[in-house]
């Protein structure tokens, strides 16, 4: 039995007025990629705030490694290891490549001089234009940066929201071989809505329906179940 790094146990959040999360639960097991699939606006991106503690739940909760970090600042949230590569990317516009890098990096000892190696090996334009704005990226390169930040420091789990997001399909197999190289070495929740892409690196998933999660299991089993892809994800 795989152990369990994440459990959300019926969550719900607020955003305003309106009820976004109604009972949200799932699990994260060490080693695994867990997709959460669904629709635009289904609640994916909310449930990974919640987790960061961007957004709070009002009732329910989030327990990473067998402590309830539900209330903790999201400050204290990343400290305990847990990466957040958001939809926007979150890279400062002003600050160059490198830069980025510097105020992402919360220690400079010799395990993260070697994942800086990975990073760069991996994403040799991130070197490349080391002295340039973030703001003056490529989407692409802008992914690959925000990655990067989230990945140079120490987490035992990686939140990755959207990274195939606008890019073309080039840089979407560049992005995926990255993620299956990272997934050797850290547990990862991944939101995709490219389904090649998500069923390809994804062990299990999570189908989120209007703020619900109501389909779960094993990727490999999704991939051939046309009816349920055709219901929750408009895959035909
Ligand atoms: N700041 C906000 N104010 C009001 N409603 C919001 C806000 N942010 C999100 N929502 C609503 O919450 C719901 C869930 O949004 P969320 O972004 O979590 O969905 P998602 O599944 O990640 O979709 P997407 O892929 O479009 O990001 C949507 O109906 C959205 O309109």
């Amino acid at each position: 039995m795989m152990k369990t790094l994440l459990k959300v146990d019926e969550i719900n959040t607020y955003i305003d007025q309106f009820h976004i999360l109604q009972n949200v639960s799932f699990e994260v097991k060490t080693g695994e990629v867990t997709v959460l699939l669904g629709r635009n606006g289904a609640g994916k991106t909310t449930t990974l705030r919640t987790i960061m503690g961007l957004n709070s739940a009002s009732s329910g909760s989030v327990v990473y490694k067998d402590e309830d970090i539900t209330k903790q600042n999201t400050h204290h949230i990343a400290r305990k290891g847990i990466g957040y590569v958001p939809e926007d990317q979150g890279i400062f516009a002003d600050l160059t490549v490198g830069e980025n890098m510097r105020v992402a990096m919360q220690k400079e000892d010799d395990a993260t001089k070697e994942r800086m190696d990975w990073v760069l090996n991996m994403f040799p334009d991130l070197k490349k234009f080391w002295n340039k704005a973030g703001g003056q990226l490529s989407g692409g390169q802008k992914q690959m940066l925000s990655i990067a930040r989230a990945y140079i420091n120490e987490n035992d789990l990686l939140l990755i929201d959207e990274p195939s997001k606008g890019l073309a399909p080039i840089i979407v197999e560049k992005v995926m071989e990255s993620i299956q190289e990272m997934k050797e070495k850290t547990t990862i929740v991944l939101v995709e809505q490219n389904f090649y892409m998500a069923s390809s690196i994804g062990d299990s998933f999570y189908i989120l329906d209007d703020g619900m999660t109501v389909h779960s299991g094993k990727m490999n089993e999704l991939k051939d179940d046309e009816v349920l892809k055709k219901k929750y994800l408009g895959i035909a």
